[in-house]
């Protein structure tokens, strides 16, 4: 695989069995994504883009069809494997924060290089300088609950990107804020692939904001399309 091609998905089905009925939501779908480049995925409700992005996480597994990122086809895996492989190579961005309340923005932020073994001081000198980067060095010590809706998206961005994964999942992540401050999330978005050379899948229902995006691709019976 091209060096810069971070996922490449070949003839993914995904199907959900309901009751006697066989619900096609995936069907031969292909996707390929270079480093440094974002994606926008829209879709009506119900075309399968959680299911996707799921897929892309190795939060599930696919009926048919390859899953390569980052050269690993992530479908061959066992699940201990896959959970390792998703600590180290992707990032998650949700439209609610999930930071732990109790834990300021810098805990937040240094929580996955701890898990990951990295020293506290070094964690700490690493996650100052993401927050730095996602503009909020002057809030590192306020809790959740002490920051803006945008301020807490940007510290769940910080975390996401803190182990520097290849590529980052993000499902609706400006559904909870003002036009504003989601055109924001963009633009730093933008930043971010550039800065960390990160692939982005963002999944979103405004396609005004797809449009701020590398490319959008529709997802339609169960395929996807650039039209
Ligand atoms: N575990 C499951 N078992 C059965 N059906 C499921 C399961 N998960 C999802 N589905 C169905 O698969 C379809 C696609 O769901 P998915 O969540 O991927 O859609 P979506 O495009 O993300 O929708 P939305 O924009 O509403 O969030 C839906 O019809 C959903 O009901």
């Amino acid at each position: 695989m091209n060096n810069h091609v971070v996922v490449k998905c070949e003839h993914l089905t995904k199907s959900y069995q309901d009751g006697d009925v066989q619900l096609d939501i995936l069907n031969d779908l292909n996707l390929e994504l270079e480093a440094g480049t974002t994606l926008a995925i829209v879709g009506s409700s119900g075309s399968g883009k959680s299911t996707l992005l799921h897929l892309l996480g190795t939060l599930d597994k696919p009926n048919h069809g390859s899953i390569k990122i980052k050269d690993t086809d992530t479908t061959q895996l066992n699940r201990k494997q896959q959970a390792d492989f998703r600590n180290k190579h992707i990032g998650f961005i949700y439209q609610f924060h999930h930071l732990l309340m109790e834990f300021s923005a810098l805990e937040n932020v240094m929580l996955p290089l701890l898990i990951a073994g990295v020293s506290k001081s070094d964690a700490k000198k690493q996650a100052i300088a993401m927050l730095e980067n996602v503009g909020l060095s002057h809030r590192v010590s306020h809790k959740p609950d002490q920051l803006s809706g945008g301020e807490r998206q940007r510290v769940a961005i910080a975390r996401a990107l803190i182990t520097k994964p290849a590529l980052v999942l993000a499902d609706e992540p400006t559904g909870n804020l003002d036009k504003d401050n989601g055109e924001k999330i963009y633009e730093l978005i933008n930043q971010l692939k550039v800065s960390h050379n990160t692939a982005f899948v963002v999944v979103t229902h405004d396609l005004a904001l797809a449009a701020k995006l590398d490319k959008t691709m529709f997802i339609k019976d169960g395929k996807l399309a650039s039209e």
